[in-house]
């Protein structure tokens, strides 16, 4: 008697390959959806599509049929329930896909030092205004396009397009500006634009202390190719978020590594 089919058991090179890739898959889906809103919808219809092949296994002919609707629209409905999750995930593959957005590259070819001395003028201003809005009790919220998606922040932006400067910032932000309210963004070296309203993130495990400021940050770098500086009004904290995550407290020299690295 045969307990065993070996040929159950032969596998390519491909095989491997195969299931390496769908493991960085779900591992990249899961990252991108971890501690959202969308995590639970995720869990939700993996029940749906389990539950549908156990009772059409059972041939329960009734549910089968119901639960097959939902299954019919399948990709259709999982493409419009994690539109923003989708977009995200289509951001991060074309952005390793750059090179020029690779600096190990860029610097390799065009000189180090000539690049962090460059680097280091153009974010002076910026972590100078942090620093005297961290010592005023200052809320602000700066963000760093790497696109400058027009649609997206101009419909609820003052056009700016100014140098950056310590000066501007703080003037934006100080309580009477009536440019205070929303974020800055940075972009193309320039900034581009003030009191812009972002999309909040949908996160449900952040620290309760985060209010719509923090939100907002770390909202815009979950839909778009950005980083954000929070400055907080209540305690002068400064926080740095990135891809919906968000480093809290940071000190002045790790946010000079992390712009060098990002802006
Ligand atoms: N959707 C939004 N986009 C950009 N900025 C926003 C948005 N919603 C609120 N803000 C900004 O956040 C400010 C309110 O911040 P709130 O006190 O709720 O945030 P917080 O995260 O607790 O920060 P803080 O520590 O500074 O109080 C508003 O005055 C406005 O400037």
């Amino acid at each position: 008697m045969q307990f065993f089919n070996l040929s159950l058991f032969k596998f390519t090179f491909f095989d491997i390959l195969d299931v390496v890739l769908v493991a960085i898959l779900i591992y990249q889906l899961y990252n991108l959806i971890r501690g959202t809103i969308a995590a639970n919808i995720f869990i939700g219809l993996a029940i749906i599509f389990c539950l549908y092949y156990v009772v059409r296994g059972l041939q329960m002919r009734l549910l089968t049929g119901i639960l097959q609707q939902f299954v019919n629209v399948g990709i259709i409905a999982i493409i419009i329930v994690f539109q923003q999750e989708v977009r995200r995930f289509l951001l991060l593959v074309g952005k390793n896909a750059s090179l020029q957005r690779n600096k190990a590259w860029w610097q390799y070819f065009f000189g180090k030092a000539e690049a962090e001395k460059d680097n280091y003028a153009r974010i002076k201003p910026i972590i100078d205004a942090c620093k005297s809005m961290k010592q005023t009790r200052t809320g602000a919220l700066i963000v760093f396009a790497k696109y400058y998606d027009e649609q997206f922040y101009q419909n609820s932006c003052e056009v700016i397009e100014g140098k950056i400067s310590k000066r501007l910032l703080e003037s934006i932000f100080q309580k009477n500006s009536p440019l205070h309210d929303g974020a800055v963004v940075i972009a193309e070296n320039k900034i581009k634009s003030a009191s812009c309203i972002l999309p909040l993130t949908e996160k449900t495990d952040l620290p309760a202390q985060f209010g719509l400021r923090h939100r907002a940050g770390i909202g815009v770098t979950e839909t778009n190719d950005a980083t954000a500086i929070i400055v907080s009004e209540e305690t002068g904290e400064i926080s740095y978020a990135r891809q919906g995550r968000v480093k809290m407290n940071i000190s002045f020299a790790e946010l000079e590594k992390l712009l060098n690295k990002d802006f």
